[in-house]
């Protein structure tokens, strides 16, 4: 399975940006990486235009070059950190309304973008939902990165007993949001198996489902959890 990073097609920026249907012109060009390389491939998200409105959104793609899952990001990164970043993206994009899970032969995978790693319940529907795997194309700023980034991965790995992967672009400090880069895997541990910095690089990481069994066997967390006192219920769309 191969990851991009949030915004793999385009600028990131407060302003409005480039935006294209899907499927569209990206997308073919993922649809026929994914079927030359014989691979999954989540596609990190690009800005999505649909119905007059623009979505950030992740497509998954087969090794036959198939569409296979469409996320759009459920959460808006509007932040206003003086001295670090100022950001509203809810004054272009509009949120999603869906969790969304792919199956591969391998385990089974639930996306989010970027911010939407922030919100443990969000993590905790895809537990309930059976995943593995939990990806997350990112674009941290330098200033939320360095804080939280590996943080934020680690934490959901562990709190969730199943793989992460938060996958970043490159830094390039002449971009309007310079972004941390560090894209990581985390194990079911909360062991970081797998680290880029922050210049361009490929980072492999092995998935194990038995990993994920073997941890929720010794420390079963999901059927420890006190639903007489509190429930995360899914009123997804899907
Ligand atoms: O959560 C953060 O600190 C960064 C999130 C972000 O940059 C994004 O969602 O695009």
């Amino acid at each position: 399975m191969v990851i991009l990073p949030e915004f793999c097609n385009s600028p990131n920026g407060n302003d409005a940006f480039y935006a294209e249907s899907i499927p569209g012109d990206s997308t073919a060009v993922y649809s026929q990486a994914a079927q030359d390389n014989k691979v999954f491939l989540v596609a990190g998200s690009i800005p999505e235009r649909k119905d007059g409105k623009l979505y950030n959104t992740s497509t998954v793609f087969n090794p036959e070059g198939s569409l296979i899952a469409k996320f759009s990001k459920v959460f808006h990164i509007d932040v206003d950190i003086p001295g670090g970043i100022t950001f509203q993206e809810s004054k272009t994009i509009t949120a999603g309304d869906n969790l969304v899970t792919f199956d591969t032969p391998y385990c089974k995978v639930g996306l989010g973008v970027c911010y939407d790693i922030r919100f443990p319940e969000l993590a905790k529907l895809y537990v309930d939902r059976g995943c593995q795997l939990l990806i997350f194309p990112t674009f941290f700023s330098v200033t939320t990165g360095s804080a939280h980034f590996e943080l934020l991965t680690r934490a959901r790995a562990a709190d969730n007993q199943l793989y992460v992967a938060t996958v970043s672009p490159a830094r390039d400090e002449t971009t309007s949001v310079v972004a941390w880069g560090y894209s990581c895997v985390a194990d079911p541990w909360g062991e970081v198996i797998a680290k880029a910095g922050h210049e361009e690089a490929i980072v492999y990481g092995d998935i194990d489902p038995d990993f994920v069994k073997k941890i929720r066997s010794q420390m079963p967390l999901t059927k420890q959890r006190r639903a007489d006192m509190y429930t995360v219920m899914d009123l997804s769309n899907n």
